[in-house]
């Protein structure tokens, strides 16, 4: 929250805003990544396919305000999405084959994709 008005690149912000980073504009920003809104994790690997970490990703913001749940959330979701596809294949739903598109969804404190129905096999 502004402390005091504050003259930001030709906007008054006035003091007592709440100020929300777009961490969505630094993972959509073109002039960094290639066709930003197409699924390619292959971006993420060098040639000889080992995963390269990359400035530009922060989920979980930067600076002195970044996620005090970092590690947590990261080793959650590690557990969880492994444990997941261990036990399960997943596969469209064949009454609702279409998926929605990876950049249409619901702009809130995140951005969401569309609710969809999948299939999950147990192996
Ligand atoms: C996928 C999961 C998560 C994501 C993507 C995430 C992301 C973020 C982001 C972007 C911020 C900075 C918000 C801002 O601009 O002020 C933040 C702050 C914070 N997060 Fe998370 N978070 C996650 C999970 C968690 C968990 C599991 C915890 C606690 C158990 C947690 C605790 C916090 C706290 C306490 C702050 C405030 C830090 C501060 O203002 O000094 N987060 N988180």
């Amino acid at each position: 929250m502004t402390t005091q008005t504050v003259n930001f690149a030709n906007y008054v912000i006035p003091k007592g805003t709440t100020i929300v980073a777009n961490l969505w504009a630094v993972h959509n920003d073109p002039d960094v990544w290639d066709e930003p809104s197409k699924f390619k994790p292959e971006r993420h690997l060098d040639d000889k396919g080992n995963f390269v970490q990359s400035k530009h990703v922060i989920p979980f913001s930067v600076g002195p305000r970044h996620c005090l749940g970092e590690q947590l959330a990261r080793m959650k979701i590690f557990i969880f999405l492994v444990s997941m596809v261990q036990k399960f294949e997943f596969l469209p739903d064949p009454n609702e084959p279409d998926l929605p598109e990876i950049d249409d969804g619901v702009i809130g404190n995140g951005f969401f994709p569309y609710p969809f129905n999948f299939v999950a096999n147990e192996i």
